[in-house]
């Protein structure tokens, strides 16, 4: 659960959204055009950029949480891996994912290992655990951050474009991903594929003119797509179902 309440983010004089107040009690959608908030609205939820108004993750403010247990409570996956470290494999990047159980400052345990283990078989990816992260296509790099996240195992994640550099074979691979995690996790995603919202198939939040309107239903038509777009629709094509 997510509470957002009079929320506002700003860069210097630049006020991205104001008043954004909403209950997340499901999965969502953050849609909306180039520049409109999407990562921003993210980023503030994750306590990665300064805000003000409040968030609750699970009936907490996240002001009042220390690192590790916001770690424990939500994963943001970024759209795109940064890479500070060229010669660390996938094993050990999505054991990182662990930092917030780490019971010795020296190494992680038996079942943090496990659990790398585990994720690295469920997402299909247990063959690359040897190979270099910085070597690996986007398609397997979006995975990787994938299992990393689901590491953590929090209640809560944010995918933020997860399939923005891949072609449609690997989109409708985290398109499945995406959906069989619904299961288990609250699902935040951001994304401008169309396609891929509309398959994941959550409540919308679109955001415009710096204040967001949360759809429960009936979004995917042409005719809102058209008029909040501000561009002309026809039936989407591609199918990840
Ligand atoms: N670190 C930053 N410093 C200053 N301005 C920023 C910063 N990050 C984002 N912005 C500005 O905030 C606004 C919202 O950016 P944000 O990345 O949240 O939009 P978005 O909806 O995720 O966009 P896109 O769909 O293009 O990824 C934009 O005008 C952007 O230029």
């Amino acid at each position: 659960m997510i509470k957002l309440h009079n929320l506002t983010c700003k860069y210097e004089n630049n006020t991205v959204f104001e008043n954004i107040s909403l209950d997340i009690n499901t999965h969502l959608s953050i849609l909306g055009a180039n520049g409109s908030g999407k990562s921003t609205l993210a980023k503030a939820i994750c306590s990665l950029i300064d805000y003000e108004g409040e968030i609750f993750l699970e009936h907490k403010n996240t002001k009042a949480l220390s690192l590790n247990e916001k770690a424990k409570l939500i994963a943001y996956i970024p759209a795109k891996l940064e890479i500070y470290d060229p010669d660390i494999s996938v094993s050990e990047f999505v054991l990182l994912g662990r930092f917030a159980y780490k019971k010795s400052f020296f190494d992680y345990s038996e079942e943090d290992k496990n659990i790398t283990k585990e994720m690295l078989e469920f997402l299909n990816i247990i063959h690359l655990s040897e190979h270099l992260v910085s070597q690996l296509s986007s398609g397997e790099q979006q995975l990787v951050l994938i299992a990393q996240a689901l590491t953590q195992q929090s209640k809560i994640i944010i995918f933020d474009e997860p399939t923005a550099n891949l072609d449609p074979h690997n989109s409708k691979i985290i398109a499945s991903h995406i959906k069989e995690l619904k299961a288990r996790h609250t699902v935040i995603l951001i994304t401008h594929d169309l396609h891929l919202a509309a398959s994941v198939n959550t409540p919308v939040l679109f955001i415009k003119n710096k204040s967001a309107t949360y759809y429960e239903k009936d979004f995917f038509n042409d005719a809102s797509l058209g008029q909040l777009y501000g561009v002309a629709f026809e039936s989407l094509a591609v199918k990840y179902d």
